[in-house]
């Protein structure tokens, strides 16, 4: 493993992975991979949790193309040095943020959406520059085994790697050294990740587990709601990191929730949800197990039918989507902020003002209003957990951003001395109380005098110089400092006698 990464990280000290048209290559070959091998990785998803093809391709593979898409759109600008504000004491100097790339990174997925969620980190890391180990989850074998076989065949070999393996393989891999480490999984297995980082002093994004909350509002167009909530309580058989865990409402809209909600999955699913394509399974019997005893000795208002051998399990009310009644919104507020903050909140209301009011009051990883799950879809929000679901972002921007350093930098010319020995020693009150002035905008009145008369005298200066010279500013990618500038500061700082 040590070997492994010594070998990607030889490759990224070599340079290669940093020219932006080498990046756009490695884009397009995932993007070709994704393409051409479409029914492989339709049919390892199917494998791995029943997906239908059609959900393997709307919820799994259409996300990846979307952000390759994005990343090669952008990317130019993306990975472009930004011009940062200047103080009067750099003003004649370039001042830019230039991003660069971490190094070698780790990005770590989870079994329940195999595809996506080693895949779309893979796509920012290369955006951004650097060498990736990706290391798939072993319960999701078939993608993972898919993803190992499939890689090296489109990107880069000695840049870009997949290592397969469980809690061992894991273990060996959390010793060595990275440059940023991205975790999907559960939270506990989180604080290990990060254990294991700090011993590198690694930075980590964690996007952790995090029990969704999901309120209604009495003012609600309830049809609407059930359906919405529905399709991303049931989508992926509730193994979504983001889907709706609990519903909070007034205990009058209770009934009608649990009618609405039934008729919808009727709606969705026929008469024998067991039989449609669009229902998926459970990733396998250890966590069959653990959803089914959450069911033991709980009042289930519909569903509840299980089957063990094909790890079918009909899940709904009772502990799996509690209802949980409340008085009002103030209610339904201190229940959330009693919690551990959620990875999402959702908010049914015609009122915005009351969507925006939870908003405000409440904290969570994001937030959709009047629907669930689709905040994952728009690639220009970060997408990432606060408090115990997480820490970081990622998706579009906030990839590029996650896998880069943003690099402050200040090109200063060796001349200039006059004014530079404003901070050299001896110090002196004048001195700092010109340092107030250039960097606080602290001035005494007599000063701003001095210097109003001093700046039209620069001014005269300046004009009788252009008159005579006729100089000629050229356009340069980063404002130069024309020499007439320079001659601007030095005359400047010799009046102030610094
Ligand atoms: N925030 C998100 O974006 C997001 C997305 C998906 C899932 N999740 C959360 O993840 C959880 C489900 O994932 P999971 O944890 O069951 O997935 P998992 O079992 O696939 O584990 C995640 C990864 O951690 C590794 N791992 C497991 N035990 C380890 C250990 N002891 N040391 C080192 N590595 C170890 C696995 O090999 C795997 O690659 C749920 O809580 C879900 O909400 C969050
Ligand atoms: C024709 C159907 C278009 C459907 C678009 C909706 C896509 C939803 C994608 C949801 C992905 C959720 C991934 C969550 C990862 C965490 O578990």
């Amino acid at each position: 493993m040590e070997r492994q990464v010594q070998r990607l990280r030889q490759a990224f000290r070599s340079g290669r992975s940093r020219p932006l048209r080498f990046r756009q290559q490695q884009l397009e070959g995932l993007c070709r991979m994704v393409q051409e091998r479409e029914k492989d990785i339709v049919e390892a998803l199917a494998a791995d949790l029943s997906k239908s093809a059609l959900n393997a391709y709307s919820h799994e593979i259409i996300s990846i193309l979307g952000e390759i898409d994005f990343m090669l759109r952008n990317l130019s600008d993306l990975a472009s040095a930004k011009p940062a504000k200047k103080n009067l004491l750099t003003m004649m100097d370039e001042v830019y943020v230039q991003p660069e790339p971490l190094g070698v990174v780790l990005i770590i997925g989870a079994w329940n959406y195999p595809f996506v969620l080693t895949m779309q980190p893979l796509v920012g890391a290369i955006a951004a520059g650097n060498a990736v180990i990706v290391k798939p989850s072993e319960l999701s074998e078939n993608t993972a085994k898919l993803l190992a076989k499939l890689l090296p065949q489109y990107v880069d070999q000695d840049l870009y790697a997949v290592i397969n393996g469980g809690v061992e393989e894991t273990t060996e891999l959390l010793k060595q050294r990275f440059d940023h480490i991205l975790y999907t999984g559960n939270t506990a297995v989180g604080k290990i990740v990060m254990e294991a980082a700090a011993k590198h002093l690694t930075p980590v994004t964690l996007e952790l587990g995090g029990k969704s909350p999901c309120y209604i509002d009495k003012d609600c167009d309830l049809d609407v709601a059930c359906r919405r909530i529905t399709w991303g309580k049931y989508m992926n058989c509730g193994q979504t990191c983001i889907a709706p865990d609990y519903v909070l409402c007034e205990a009058s809209l209770q009934d009608q929730i649990v009618q609405k909600i039934k008729e919808t999955v009727k709606d969705f699913y026929g008469e024998n949800i067991k039989a449609s394509p669009d229902y998926e399974r459970i990733i396998n019997l250890r966590h069959f197990k653990r959803i089914h005893s959450l069911l033991e000795g709980q009042k289930i208002a519909f569903g509840g039918e299980t089957d063990e051998a094909t790890c079918y399990i009909e899940e709904i009310f009772g502990p799996i989507l509690p209802i949980v009644p409340v008085k009002n919104v103030d209610e339904a507020i201190n229940f959330i902020n009693d919690r551990e903050k959620p990875l999402a909140l959702y908010v049914f209301s015609r009122n915005n003002k009351l969507i925006k009011r939870m908003i405000d009051e409440t904290s969570s990883g994001g937030v959709t209003g009047n629907d669930v799950i689709m905040h994952f879809t728009v690639n220009s929000l970060p997408f990432g957990g606060v408090g115990s679901s997480g820490m970081g972002a990622y998706h579009g921007k906030y990839s590029f951003d996650t896998f880069s350093h943003q690099r402050p930098c200040l090109l200063k010319s060796l001349k200039g001395e006059s004014v530079n020995k404003l901070r050299y020693p001896p110090n002196s009150q004048s001195k700092v109380s010109w340092a107030k002035f250039f960097l606080l905008k602290q001035f005494k009145k007599e000063k701003l005098q001095l210097l109003l008369l001093m700046f039209v005298g620069v001014v005269t200066a300046v004009v009788v110089k252009v008159n005579q010279s006729s100089v000629v500013v050229t356009k340069a990618k980063w404002p130069r400092k024309p020499k007439l500038l320079q001659e601007f500061a030095d005359f400047w700082s010799k009046s102030l006698k610094l």
